[in-house]
Order: C-alpha cells, then structure tokens, then sequence
C-alpha cells in the first residue's frame, strides 16, 4: 500500500518540555487515521507538525522528519503556505469566516491563488455538494455563514478545506462542539471524502474512531504506543496500556 505520509522519529519540544517523543508512523494514502489518547498526549502537537503550524512558535524545536509522497515537509525552506494547500485542518471549534457562505469558499480560492485557474462559481457549488450543503442551503448562498448551525459551519469549513484540492485532510476534534446528528452527517461526510483524500483525525470519540478510521493509533505521554487497523486496536490491542485505554479504564 502506497504511503501518503511517513512521520519519522518526530521529537518537538515547547521550551524545555518535550511533548514528543520520538514518533514514526506511515499514513497510507485514501485512508482514514484516527490518533486517540488521554488529553496533553500530544495528539494536537502531532496533527499541526504535520502542516507547519508551529513554524511561527520560536519556543518549538523539532527534530526527525515528515514525508509528504516521500518529500520532507519540514525543511524551512519549504514555503509552508505551499504545505497548507496540499495539506488542508479543520478545527475543533467551526472557524468561518465572518463573511457570506459564497465568500467563505470563493475567498479562499482567492487567497490560494486559484480563483483565476477555476471556474469559481462552479468550485463553490462542487465543495458545497461534496459537503451535503448545496441542496440543504438552497438558493441561499449569499446569507453569513455566521448564521448556520454549528453543524453547519463545520461542514463548511469542510468544504472550505476540501475546494482549494487538497490531498491530506487534518481533523483536530472535528466534531467535540456538535450534537450526534451533525457528528453523524460529518462522520458520513469523512466516510465519502477518503476515496480523494487521506484524513487524519484527532479523537476522545472512541466509538468515532470505530466508525471512521482504518488505522488507529494510540498516544500516551507524547509516544505513540500502538499502531494498526482500528479492528486490531480495539478489539485485540498487544500493548496493556492500549488495553486499558479503549476499555475506558483511564484517560
Ligand atoms: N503552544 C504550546 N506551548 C507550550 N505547551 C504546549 C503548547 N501546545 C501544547 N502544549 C503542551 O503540549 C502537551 C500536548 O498537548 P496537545 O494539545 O498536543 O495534547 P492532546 O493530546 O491533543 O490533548 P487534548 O486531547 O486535550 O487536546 C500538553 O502538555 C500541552 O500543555
């Protein structure tokens, strides 16, 4: 199976407190990963070191390396803005911007240069499809997005991620500030998008991850315990801490 990203003995410290250390993992391409793990593991510091986000941190210092189709991400004369629309994030908290739902999508295809090589009205429309918004919004397009549901704007901000055509997805807890049905349509959503991207995607949801992911990994203490298919993880964990965890004994 082809790789879409190989971490490699990643360490990151803030100051002096190493949060990571030492991860390797492999993220095959078209797949689904979710990294689990009691809060402070450094599931969040991972997932950002894969899009550069700590390269404006002077306190950050990381060592190893993080392969994107087999080119190192972190060397800093890598634009990281380059990084970012290869490798797309969606936070925790839906982050629209204070504009119409139209703009969110079209301002971003401006902002990465694209709104001169694409149709725009078209890419609002296929992102917002892609999304389960185009018919649920109607003609409306042109209200604030601020005006949604929060459900919706996650799928926004999706869709947001997914019109500038990214080939990795990051997901930093997308769902912990939705309620079940919006976690669900943004579960069905991740389900359809694998087929054109690789998603990684921070959980505490243990059942979300079930749901979601082909590979799980579990974190402890800025380590990644154990790594394999969500079924070996949860169902026939090697490590007693791993066993532990998704039985629900501590985190
Ligand atoms: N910018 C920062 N400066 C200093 N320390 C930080 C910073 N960001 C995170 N940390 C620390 O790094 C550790 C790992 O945090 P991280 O957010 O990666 O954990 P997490 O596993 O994602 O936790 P949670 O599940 O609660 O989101 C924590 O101890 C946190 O306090």
């Amino acid at each position: 199976m082809e790789n879409k990203i190989e971490i490699k003995d990643i360490k990151l410290s803030f100051g002096t407190k190493e949060v990571l250390k030492g991860v390797t993992m492999q993220i095959p391409k078209n797949s689904v990963v979710a990294l689990i793990g009691p809060s402070g593991c450094g599931k969040s510091t991972l997932l950002r070191s894969i899009n550069r986000m700590h390269d404006l941190n002077p306190d950050v210092k990381i060592t190893g390396d993080i392969l994107l189709d087999g080119e190192s991400i972190l060397q800093s004369k890598k634009d990281p803005t380059e990084i970012r629309r290869k490798v797309g994030m969606v936070f925790q908290r839906p982050n629209p911007f204070p504009k119409s739902i139209y703009n969110n999508i079209a301002y971003g295809l401006k902002i990465n240069e694209l709104d001169k090589k694409v149709d725009v009205k078209q890419a609002v429309q296929s992102a917002l499809e892609d999304c389960y918004l185009w018919d649920e919004l109607g003609d409306n397009l042109k209200r604030s997005a601020l005006e949604m549901s929060g459900g919706q704007q996650q799928r926004l901000c999706i869709a947001r991620a997914i019109a500038i055509n990214p080939e990795v997805i990051l997901m930093d807890e997308p769902c912990s500030a939705l309620d079940p049905i919006s976690t669900a349509k943004i579960e069905e959503l991740i389900l359809r998008l694998k087929k054109d991207y690789t998603i990684i995607i921070v959980t505490h949801n243990m059942q979300q991850a079930i749901r979601t992911a082909d590979y799980t990994g579990f974190m402890y203490l800025g380590e990644l315990v154990e790594y394999g298919t969500t079924q070996q993880i949860f169902e026939n964990p090697k490590e007693e801490l791993t066993k532990r965890y998704v039985e629900g004994n501590f985190g």
